[in-house]
């Protein structure tokens, strides 16, 4: 399937000058979300994945219906003030601004193989904090998929020495 047939551009959003990539042109497509997440969990078994790590809002759309369908766990990467027992932090970078990201201090075992899930790879901002989160944790990182790739942001520079599958690449 092409799943970027699917995928709506938006200029200029949220700020002149971005092209937004609209994934819920591919979720609103029962078919199409099927096949992004089946094409997710395939690799998912390929790198021996045991839990599941995904960044809010949009990395829990593609990432928990993953650890569904593998009955493996979820553990969700949020916001700062989102999680309601002892957490740790890292700070990141945007294509359109800079934030915090935070998870449980207990949301992994030590060992554990973790795969990262996220709709989208722009800077590598978010799953550069997401891999320090995990390495605070001692989990162990074993890939990071996601369902786009913008190239043209260098994305991967921040994931040198791991293993990353993308489906669609801009
Ligand atoms: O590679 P990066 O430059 O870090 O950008 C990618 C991240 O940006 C978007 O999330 P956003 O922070 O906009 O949050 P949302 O999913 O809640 O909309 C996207 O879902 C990725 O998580
Ligand atoms: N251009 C973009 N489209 C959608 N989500 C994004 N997250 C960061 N950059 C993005």
């Amino acid at each position: 399937m092409d799943l970027k047939q699917y995928v709506t551009i938006v200029e200029d959003w949220p700020k002149p000058g971005i092209r937004f990539k609209d994934i819920s042109t591919i979720m609103d497509n029962g078919p199409a979300y099927k096949f992004a997440v089946d094409e997710i969990v395939k690799y998912a078994r390929e790198v021996g994945a045991e839990i599941i790590v995904g960044p809010e809002a949009r990395g829990f759309i593609i990432g928990c219906p993953v650890a569904y369908a593998l009955e493996i766990g979820f553990a969700p990467v949020r916001k700062p003030g989102k999680l309601p027992r002892e957490v740790i932090s890292a700070d990141y970078g945007l294509e359109y601004g800079t934030d915090t990201l935070t998870m449980h201090k207990d949301a992994l075992k030590p060992g554990q193989k973790v795969l990262i899930v996220d709709d989208l790879l722009a800077t590598g901002g978010t799953v550069g904090a997401t891999i320090d989160l995990i390495n605070q944790l001692g989990g162990e990182v074993v890939g990071a998929a996601f369902l786009i790739e913008l190239s043209y942001l260098n994305g991967r520079d921040q994931l040198k020495g791991y293993d990353i599958r993308t489906l669609i690449q801009y």
